[in-house]
C-alpha cells in the first residue's frame, strides 16, 4: 500500500472513531444454503455526535435489519460497524452485552410492551440499567424521576406497571429508559407507528427536544412525513440499499432517486405544490413498483 493510501485510510479511520456511529459497506444475509437471502447490501452511514438521522424505507427495505445490526442483534456477513469509537464488527455476544450494559447505545422499538418487563414497576424498569452499572439506588431513583420529567410524565407513574399506562405513556417511558444511562446514541425503530395521532405528536415533540440534549438519534420509519421535521439528515433505504442520503431539507426539496421522489410526492404535508396523482403513478411505473 502506498504511504498516501495508508494515510488516507488512517484519516478515514480517525474520522470514523470520532463519530457516534459509522457503518461501512454493510452486508446482512438471512437463512442458509438455498434459503439464503440478502437483506442489506453495501450500506454505509455515519452519525456525528448529537446528530439526528432519519432512515426511511418501505416495508421489507431492511430498516429493522440495519437497527438490529447496529445493536448487535444480527451478525453482518461483511462490512464494518463502529459504535462510540469502538469497532464492534467482530464482537462476540459477550462483548456486545458488555457494550449494551455500559449504556453507550440504547434503543426504542415500535411496541413498548416488547421493551418493558410487564412485571416491573416503571421505577424498577427505569433504575435497572443504572443499578447494573453500580449506581446507588437512591441516586438511580432520583435520575429516573428527572428523566420521567424530561419525557413529560408525572413521577406518580413510578409505582405503576406497564399494563397500567396508556400506549403513549408507555412509549415515553421507553424513551426515558433509553435516556437514563446517558447514551451517545439511541436507535428508534418506528417509535411512533403504533401510536394514535395525539400521542404521535407528543412523542415527536419529545424527540425534537432530545436534539438539544446532545444525544445522537437514528430514527427509523416508513413514514417520511413523521420524520421530516425531527431529523438533521435523511437516508433512504430501498430494497436493502441506501439509495440517497443528505440534509433533510435537500432530500425533501430536491430528491434525486426515483424512489425518494415517490416518497416525497406521497407525503402531502411536505409538498408546497398540489399533489399530482399522475406524477406518482409515473414514478411508480419508472420504479417498476
Ligand atoms: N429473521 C429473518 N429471517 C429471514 N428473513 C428475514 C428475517 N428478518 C427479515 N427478513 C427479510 O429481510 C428483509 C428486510 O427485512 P426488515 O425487517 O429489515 O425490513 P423493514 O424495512 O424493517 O420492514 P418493516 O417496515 O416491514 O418492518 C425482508 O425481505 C425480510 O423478509
Amino acid at each position: 500500500m502506498t504511504t498516501e493510501l495508508s494515510e488516507a485510510k488512517a484519516a478515514g479511520r480517525e474520522e470514523a472513531l470520532n463519530e457516534v456511529l459509522n457503518v461501512t459497506g454493510l452486508e446482512v444475509h438471512y437463512g442458509r444454503g438455498r434459503r439464503r437471502r440478502r437483506a442489506l447490501h453495501g450500506v454505509s452511514l455515519s452519525v456525528a455526535p448529537g446528530e439526528t438521522v432519519g432512515v426511511i424505507g418501505e416495508t421489507g427495505s431492511g430498516k429493522s435489519t440495519l437497527a438490529r445490526a447496529v445493536l448487535g442483534l444480527v451478525r453482518p456477513s461483511a462490512g464494518s460497524i463502529v459504535v462510540g469509537g469502538e469497532d464492534v464488527s467482530t464482537y462476540s455476544d459477550r462483548q456486545w452485552r458488555g457494550l449494551r450494559r455500559r449504556g453507550v447505545i440504547q434503543y426504542v422499538f415500535q411496541d413498548p410492551l416488547r421493551s418493558l418487563d410487564p412485571d416491573l414497576t416503571i421505577e424498577n424498569s427505569l433504575i435497572e440499567p443504572l443499578l447494573v452499572q453500580g449506581v446507588p439506588r437512591k441516586e438511580a431513583v432520583d435520575r429516573a424521576r428527572s428523566f420521567l420529567d424530561r419525557v413529560r410524565l408525572s413521577g406518580e407513574l413510578l409505582d405503576r406497571l406497564p399494563g397500567e399506562l396508556s400506549g403513549g405513556q408507555r412509549q415515553r417511558v421507553t424513551v426515558a429508559r433509553a435516556l437514563v444511562t446517558e447514551p451517545q446514541l439511541i436507535v428508534l425503530d418506528e417509535p411512533v407507528s403504533a401510536l394514535d395521532s395525539a400521542n404521535r405528536v407528543q412523542v415527536l415533540e419529545i424527540l425534537k427536544d432530545l436534539r438539544a440534549s446532545g444525544v445522537a438519534l437514528v430514527f427509523i420509519s416508513h413514514d417520511l412525513g413523521s420524520v421530516a421535521g425531527t431529523v438533521d439528515r435523511i437516508a433512504v433505504l430501498y430494497q436493502g440499499e441506501l439509495v440517497e442520503a443528505g440534509a433533510a431539507r435537500d432530500v425533501i426539496n430536491h430528491p434525486q432517486h426515483i424512489y425518494t421522489r415517490l416518497l416525497v410526492s406521497s407525503a402531502p404535508t411536505l409538498r408546497t405544490d398540489p399533489v399530482d396523482r399522475a406524477e406518482r403513478e409515473a414514478l411508480r411505473a419508472l420504479l417498476g413498483a
